[in-house]
């Protein structure tokens, strides 16, 4: 049994699309990130899995109980973990008070363990946390009762890049226990250094759900060959290479190019053998470039498009730099 399921889900907010006709799975033990531009249905998809909305139409269920159900999700809610978006905790509680509350509904199992890891401020009241610190209360609460499935609305956000890590570290070992991990994310390095699967999200509507080694593997490499001889983009005129860009040419000593290859690798080599090479360097695709091209617009959704440079304007209107989108 799948540890969630959604079949043509479909969330409206009066006019409003929040989400459309998504389905999905996510199996038990892997660890799947959600992906998605801002107001992609991110949060939608998870508060409607967790009965805080009801779907509009479709299905949607939780460790076998129906999100519509409300005692079967209550039930299933005892073994499940949760860290929303904005985590709305008493100010006026202490940290540990309001861990205590949690542990009185739903038990701790491990609450020492997590606070020795993320170690939020528990003695002092939550209004003086800062937002990282307030995310890690969350997420020691997410985990606290040992949950068999987790689901957490951007967890690292806010969080340093030590606690990143830790974080990251923590979400593997947990997986490799058996825990399930559902969790939307902007963070793209992030999502390929710990997500098994990702689903990306754009416009309410699903455009892809894949094996992050899948999704790098089919978008190729990223070539830069620098040679002692003028090169010209013609040079890389042959099956498989994109976004050629070559500098300096005639009269320049060295001459550099950079191109994105998704042939044979042999292919490519024995092309290249033909060149006086003063360095090569063949390396996997930017994870940025590859969802680039599923956030961007006029994208089939088929996972094949290769246009990086006509997506690349809808990166910007994310808002993202460097690895955040
Ligand atoms: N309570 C609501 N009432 C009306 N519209 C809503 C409500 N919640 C979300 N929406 C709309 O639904 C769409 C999806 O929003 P959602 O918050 O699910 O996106 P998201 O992917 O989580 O975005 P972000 O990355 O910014 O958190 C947006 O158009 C948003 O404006």
């Amino acid at each position: 049994m799948a540890a969630i399921e959604v079949a043509d889900l479909t969330k409206e907010y009066g006019d409003v699309r929040g989400v459309d006709s998504l389905s999905f799975a996510v199996e038990e033990g892997e660890i799947f990130g959600f992906l998605g531009p801002n107001g992609a249905g991110k949060t939608t998809t998870i508060r409607t899995l967790l009965g805080f909305q009801s779907p509009t139409a479709g299905t949607a269920t939780v460790l076998g109980a129906d999100a519509r159900d409300e005692a079967a999700l209550v039930e299933a809610k005892r073994r499940i973990g949760y860290l929303p978006a904005s985590p709305a905790f008493d100010g006026t509680a202490t940290g540990r008070e309001i861990l205590d509350l949690h542990a009185s509904i739903k038990g701790d199992e491990r609450s020492a363990e997590l606070l020795d890891l993320f170690d939020p401020p528990v003695d002092r009241p939550v209004r003086e946390y800062s937002t990282g610190n307030e995310q890690k209360l969350g997420i020691v609460q997410a985990f606290m009762h040992d949950p068999d499935l987790v689901v957490l609305d951007e967890p690292t956000s806010g969080l340093d890049p030590l606690m990143q890590r830790r974080f990251e570290e923590f979400v593997r070992a947990e997986r490799d226990r058996g825990v399930t991990v559902f969790f939307s994310s902007h963070v793209l390095g992030e999502v390929r250094r710990v997500c098994d699967r990702v689903g990306v999200l754009r416009d309410g509507r699903l455009v892809t759900t894949e094996r992050v080694a899948d999704l790098l593997g089919r978008s190729g490499k990223v070539v830069r060959v620098r040679a002692a001889e003028a090169l010209t983009a013609a040079n890389f005129d042959f099956a498989g290479a994109h976004d050629v860009d070559v500098h300096g040419s005639d009269g320049d000593a060295v001459a550099e190019a950079s191109l994105t290859y998704t042939g044979d690798v042999n292919a490519l080599l024995e092309r290249l053998a033909r060149f006086d090479l003063v360095d090569l360097a063949v390396e996997e695709a930017p994870l940025e470039d590859v969802f680039m091209r599923f956030y961007g617009e006029g994208v089939d959704g088929s996972g094949t498009g290769t246009d990086g440079e006509s997506a690349r304007p809808a990166a910007a209107s994310t808002g993202g730099g460097g690895s955040d989108v």
